[in-house]
Parts: C-alpha cells; structure tokens; sequence
C-alpha cells in the first residue's frame, strides 16, 4: 500500500481521541521495514542534511541528530505532507477549544507558506541516532514564532533486534498537579503523534491547557535511530 493510502486508512477519531486521553497517538506500522532500511543510511550522507548536532555540546543529552537540507528525501516529504491534513483538523479543533482561531490551514504548503512570512525557511526534519548510554532529555521543539501543534516521530530501528532502553517519553505537566509520564513502545515503522506545546485538557471548568516535554530514555545497550517530523520550518 502507497504511504499515502497508510495514512488515510489510519483511524484518525481514534488517534484524535488518544491525543485527548493520554497527548500521544500511535500509528503502528507506518513505514515499512524497507522503507526504515532505505532511511537509515542516510544518516552518514553529510550533504542531506542542513545541520549536525552533538547533543552532549548543548546538554541536550548524548546523541547525535541532524537536520535534512531541502530538498528533503522523498518519503520524508510525503509523510510530512501527507501527514499533515487530518493532524490540521485535530489542530483547528483543540485551537477552538482553547478560544482561538481554528486558522490551521488544509495544505502543508500553506502551512509553509505561513512559516516564510515569519522568516521560518529553514526545514526541521530530523534523524537522530543514539548508542549504548545515550538519551535526549526532555524538551519542545520550537523553532519560530509559527508553531504547529503537533508532531511525528517514526522508530526506524527494530527494537527487537538493534537496541534495548531508549523508550520515547512524554511527560505531561497538568496545572497544579504533578507530572505524569507516558511511555509507549514503538516497534520499526511505527509512528508516535504528540503535541509541540501544549494540550488541552478537560476540566470541569472547560478547557485547560496542559504543557508537554518529550524526550528518549537512556538506551540500555545496540543503536537506536528516529526520524522526527516537525511540521513548521525554522527560523
Ligand atoms: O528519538 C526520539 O524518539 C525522539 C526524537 C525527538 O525528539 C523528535 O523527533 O523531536
Ligand atoms: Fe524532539
């Protein structure tokens, strides 16, 4: 099945309610094992990407990630586009429920059209790769004034085979209560959606906003690489 039939067979009420019950949804099996195999060599193609990173030389964590130059690899265009239009609608109804204006438009291209009039022309596609000890602390991926809410992560290793450890974990900071953390299991190809920022919350009073991190546990032992799909452009 063509990546684009994947994503419009995929049970978005049940993703959207995921998001609302627990601020992350899991599309299992997005990418195929062939298709995860054709990413990860990529990894060591230096002129695909825009930027390294160390992650230890900011404290970022222990890692390395790197941003791909435009023009981006072709699956990773078109799960950004593709995946784009029904996280749009999620986005336009949380915007409503926080009292904002439902403004996410249909089209990625606009969406991109949006982040150059704020000076956001820098794409954020991303593959990250740890090893035995690394981990990314907890954080947000802003990079801009335009921020879409949500974003993708794809598991492009095999977890039953290339590592141990290393779990993705979103920790959600609820006013006035403690912190909760989820952790879900991505097996190769599957797909986790989870917000920038932000989430809202049901209260008995409406709608409440909650913040969210994200980050990767340390991994125990093998390598572990990700492909993260952010969908507005950088500064
Ligand atoms: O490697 C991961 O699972 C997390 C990657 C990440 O932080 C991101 O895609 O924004
Ligand atoms: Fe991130």
């Amino acid at each position: 099945m063509r990546l684009e039939d994947r994503i419009a067979k995929t049970d978005w009420a049940a993703a959207s309610t995921a998001l609302d019950e627990r601020g992350m949804a899991k599309l299992p099996g997005l990418l195929t094992a062939e298709e995860c195999a054709g990413l990860k060599p990529l990894f060591e193609e230096r002129e695909m990407f825009r930027s390294r990173i160390d992650m230890a030389r900011y404290s970022y964590g222990e890692g390395v990630y790197q941003y791909f130059a435009s023009p981006l690899p072709e699956v990773v265009a078109r799960l950004r586009s593709a995946l784009y239009p029904p996280l749009g609608l999620i986005a336009n109804e949380w915007a409503e429920r926080f009292g904002e204006d439902p403004a996410w438009p249909e089209d990625h291209v606009e969406l991109l059209d949006r982040c150059r009039a704020a000076g956001q022309t820098k794409p954020t596609p991303l593959m990250l790769k740890y090893k035995s000890g690394d981990y990314n602390c907890l954080h947000q991926d802003l990079y801009g004034e335009v921020h879409f809410p949500l974003q993708a992560v794809i598991m492009l290793s095999d977890p039953e085979k290339d590592f141990s450890g290393g779990e993705f974990v979103l920790v959600e900071n609820r006013p006035r209560l403690q912190s909760r953390a989820y952790v879900v299991r991505l097996g190769q190809g599957d797909c986790a959606i989870f917000p920038v920022r932000e989430k809202p919350r049901a209260t008995k009073r409406g709608w409440s906003k909650s913040q969210l991190r994200h980050g990767v546990s340390i991994v125990e032992d093998g390598e572990r690489m990700t492909l993260g799909i952010i969908f507005h452009d950088a500064a």
